[in-house]
């Protein structure tokens, strides 16, 4: 049986959108990067812990765990969730008339093996004013997404180029998922 370690409702409507079976299992992974680790090994580190700590949990020997992290990236410095409004407000105005990458890893994790695949995308945003930042906080979207925006709701209007994998922004890069399931028989073609 395939599992999706994650609390992420994108997550979940991204794996359905391609019509795989699977269960959830919920895990509590601490997302704090290392002295001097790398944007993307942070990623992949904290992708590859939620997928452990799922296969850890479940006595199925036969259990194949999905796990996934998703990260914006400006400047080498790393934007999680926001803590409230006024970080929200903080990370917007940096990301604002700049390019940032969003990198986006998932491990697939049995206990034969572990196998995983990155997904790196560039976003343009435009310039933003303080209006359009208080009106889009006054959303509710930012929170709970990286970079205190979200490519599939409002936060589009935010978007002017995409350079990359619009499932991999959203939080589970389609494409990548479902090679990674294919090369291990976990899905058909
Ligand atoms: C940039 C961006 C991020 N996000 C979300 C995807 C992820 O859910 C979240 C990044 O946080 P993550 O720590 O990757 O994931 P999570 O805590 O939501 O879920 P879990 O660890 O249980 O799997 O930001 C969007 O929904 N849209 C976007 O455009």
């Amino acid at each position: 049986m395939l599992y999706l370690a994650s609390q992420s409702p994108r997550r979940r409507q991204l794996l359905e959108q391609i019509g795989v079976n699977f269960r959830i299992v919920d895990v509590d992974v601490p997302e704090q990067r290392l002295l001097g680790e790398s944007p993307r090994d942070y990623v992949s580190r904290v992708a590859r812990e939620k997928a452990r700590a799922g296969l850890a949990v479940l006595e199925e020997s036969g259990a194949a765990v999905l796990g996934a992290d998703t990260e914006v990236v400006l400047d080498d410095e790393v934007f999680g969730k926001p803590d409230d409004a006024e970080d929200a407000a903080c990370m917007l105005r940096r990301l604002s008339g700049r390019v940032h990458e969003v990198i986006s890893t998932v491990w697939l994790v049995t206990r034969s093996g572990e196998w995983s695949d990155t997904s790196l995308s560039r976003v343009t945003m435009p310039t933003l004013d303080n209006a359009t930042i208080t009106a889009y906080i006054a959303t509710r979207e930012p929170f709970g997404k990286a970079g205190a925006y979200g490519i599939q709701g409002h936060g589009a209007k935010l978007i002017e180029h995409l350079d990359g994998s619009h499932s991999g922004v959203m939080g589970m890069p389609i494409y990548e998922t479902a090679r990674l399931l294919r090369a291990h028989s976990l899905i058909g073609a």
